[in-house]
């Protein structure tokens, strides 16, 4: 087995669909009859056609592993669909080596009417895996999926999640050299997802893997490389797996703000970030580290006493990441302008780089009833030159004790 060597290369590949069935069939027919006379030049898109895929070019090498992202219908599935030589592409070419694993659709590659155990069978002789090879390795894959008593249940009858761990455990444990997963880890819980990830870094020295995810924090877990795809051309293609994230993300940065609550006593006139870096851009910008201010205006159309003031931030994955209260009991009412206005700062906001949203919500102190709920309220974006993942980078002070004999730190 050579390290490092290229084990899928992909040069120019387009596929197109047509966007109706009954066209579809039609030039289907004109293409076969044009085929036998001989035509094998590239055909221009017809009338309801599109590319689903456009001149896609990639080389993948052994433990390297590609993230395609991109949104829905961008051509993640048929990019793997024809990798796995399930469809076939309309331009191009796709040069794989080795043996192709593959857990791409929920259920794909298993007869449901026949058990789990001859499922894998089933699955490693079309890997090319002698019956004794397999005999090996059977243990070992039930043991994985977790399916022990299941095994001999006819796969109709398994759960999405079954179908999920037992495909997993098929496409794993048979140590393909290349291994193409689609969105259906998705399915399965927590604990099962961690042990695939568990594995993926056990087997991806020696393999080759296209993952396909929308989710940003296993792509950022596991890949090394990304193709950005939309409506089927690639966006971004590269090793900066950051960017390539935050490009994705710039995508869904919507400015809508939604009040999802009003009794109409309180109304939110004003929210902004005082302390920006930059405000030419679509989006508020701050420098990682610097202080948080926000700005806040409320107009209330009755005197109200004993309310709180309740900012949430969101990261880009809509995850609560950080809470802000505040009570109102030192506050001015301006009796002129029926207003309320304040700023809340934080010192040194140590979110990591990213795009954030603020909802903001006004309730009864007591009851914790209610007045005003908005969704939305404001964006924000931190700007650092780390690419980390995790929602905190932490300043931190490190202290060298190589050479300190001292007992002061207890170690
Ligand atoms: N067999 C087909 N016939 C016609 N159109 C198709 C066919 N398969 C896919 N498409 C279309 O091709 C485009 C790309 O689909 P694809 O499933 O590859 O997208 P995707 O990026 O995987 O999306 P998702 O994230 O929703 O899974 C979509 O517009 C889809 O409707």
């Amino acid at each position: 087995m050579k390290e490092n060597e290229v084990l899928v290369k992909v040069e120019h590949l387009s596929k197109k669909f047509c966007k109706d069935l009954k066209t579809s069939l039609w030039y289907g027919v004109k293409d076969l009859y044009s085929n036998v006379l001989g035509n094998t030049q590239p055909r221009n898109l017809r009338p309801k056609e599109f590319w689903a895929v456009k001149d896609i070019n990639f080389e993948l090498r052994r433990g390297e592993c590609l993230g395609l992202i991109g949104h829905n219908g961008a051509g993640k599935s048929t990019l793997l669909k024809i990798l796995n030589g399930l469809i076939n592409p309309d331009e191009g070419k796709v040069t794989i080596k080795g043996r192709v694993g593959a857990l791409i659709e929920l259920g794909a590659g298993f007869n449901p009417i026949l058990s789990g155990r001859e499922n894998i069978y089933n699955n490693g002789a079309i890997l090319g895996f002698t019956r004794k090879e397999i005999d090996t390795k059977v243990a070992a894959i039930i043991d994985f999926a977790e399916l022990r008593e299941f095994i001999d249940m006819p796969v109709q009858n398994y759960s999405s999640g079954m179908k999920v761990r037992l495909g997993f455990a098929v496409a794993a444990q048979l140590e393909p050299d290349v291994l193409l997963i689609d969105e259906v880890l998705a399915v399965g819980d927590l604990g099962f997802v961690l042990k695939c990830f568990k594995t993926i870094d056990t087997i991806l020295p020696n393999t080759a893997i296209v993952f396909v995810s929308h989710s940003m924090p296993m792509v950022s877990r596991i890949c090394s490389q990304i193709i950005l795809l939309e409506n089927g051309t690639t966006q971004f293609q590269g090793k900066e797996v950051g960017k390539a994230i935050d490009l994705y993300y710039n995508r869904f940065i919507q400015n809508e703000t939604n009040v999802v609550f009003t009794d109409g006593s309180i109304i939110l006139e004003d929210i902004r970030i005082l302390n920006v870096v930059k405000n030419n851009s679509e989006i508020p910008q701050l420098a990682w580290g610097n202080d948080f201010e926000i700005y806040l205006k409320f107009k209330l159309n009755e005197v109200k006493n004993n309310i709180i003031f309740i900012i949430v931030i969101y990261d880009k994955e809509q995850r609560e990441v950080a809470y802000i209260k505040y009570n109102e009991e030192q506050l001015t009412y301006n009796e002129f302008n029926k207003c309320i206005e304040f700023k809340v700062k934080h010192y040194r906001l140590e979110l990591s780089k990213g795009v954030y949203s603020v909802d903001v919500s006004v309730n009864k102190l007591e009851t914790k009833e209610p007045y005003l709920r908005v969704k939305g309220a404001l964006n924000f974006q931190i700007l650092n030159n780390y690419d980390i993942y995790p929602p905190f980078l932490l300043s931190s002070e490190f202290i060298d004790l190589t050479n300190e004999n001292d007992k002061r730190y207890n170690l």
